[in-house]
């Protein structure tokens, strides 16, 4: 069986987040903390998570020289997270930096964090990429490139649309993980994102682990659309 479904959760403060996770009871989650409720509430909250059991994937997508990256990641390795990321694009010296400072900041005897790399955000459209990145190359192939590269630097995997996770599974290995982002039951708002699809169609497609977030934290009934994410991704209907 594969992760649970990760739950990004995209509020401005703990006390929204709070609300949000009281609904879940006692329930164990996957839950994202991006840079909303990071920049608000810092370290303690990430705390505050570990300490409810939850696994957490602190998604601050860093992107800057390879020294910077080192030292962040030293920090963020002591923070007890679960799985963090880069972009790609920062290249493989900067993704190797990145490893390297979460290997050196993890203390004795605790996990490494796992790492993944983003590769071309799910809102991006392959016409913005052409235009505003300058790629002349297709987005699938561009995706793969940085999914390739991301495997050569040791990375556990990236994160990219469900629609590329297959292509990538089979350049690079199947433990590789696909985290997709991106993901809409049918009929849901599509918001900003470009590159969609359902949770059993990301099953389908070969994604390892789903990442979603306002289709449930702003349903009208949080918890039931959470289980319906969760049994179409586990049961792939
Ligand atoms: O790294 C991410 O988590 C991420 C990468 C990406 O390409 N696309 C993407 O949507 N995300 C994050 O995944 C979440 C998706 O949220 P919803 O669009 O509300 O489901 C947001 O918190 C984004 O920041």
């Amino acid at each position: 069986m594969g992760h649970m479904p990760i739950i990004a959760l995209d509020f401005p403060g703990k006390a929204e987040a709070a609300r949000f996770l009281q609904r879940f009871k006692e329930e164990r989650l996957y839950v994202k903390v991006g840079m909303e409720l990071f920049y608000k509430e810092g370290p303690p909250l990430i705390q505050w998570l570990k300490e409810q059991d939850h696994q957490v994937f602190l998604d601050l997508k860093l992107h800057d020289i390879p020294n910077t990256v080192y030292s962040a990641m030293k920090v963020i390795a002591g923070l007890g997270v679960d799985m963090v990321n880069v972009h790609a694009a920062g290249g493989t010296r900067m993704m190797e930096a990145a490893l390297n400072g979460l290997d050196e900041g993890t203390p004795t005897g605790g996990m490494r964090p796992k790492l993944i790399a983003v590769t071309q955000l799910t809102s991006t459209s392959e016409e913005e990429m052409q235009h505003d990145q300058l790629i002349s190359h297709t987005l699938s192939d561009s995706v793969l490139h940085y999914a390739k590269l991301a495997h050569q630097s040791g990375l556990d995997g990236v994160v990219c649309s469900a629609l590329e996770a297959g292509q990538i599974g089979e350049a690079t290995s199947s433990s590789f993980l696909r985290v997709t982002p991106g993901i809409r039951m049918h009929g849901d708002a599509v918001h900003d994102q470009k590159r969609i699809v359902n949770p059993a169609e990301a099953r389908k497609f070969g994604s390892t682990m789903i990442v979603i977030g306002r289709s449930i934290t702003q349903a009208v009934d949080p918890l039931s659309a959470y289980y319906k994410v969760k049994s179409e991704w586990e049961l792939g209907l």
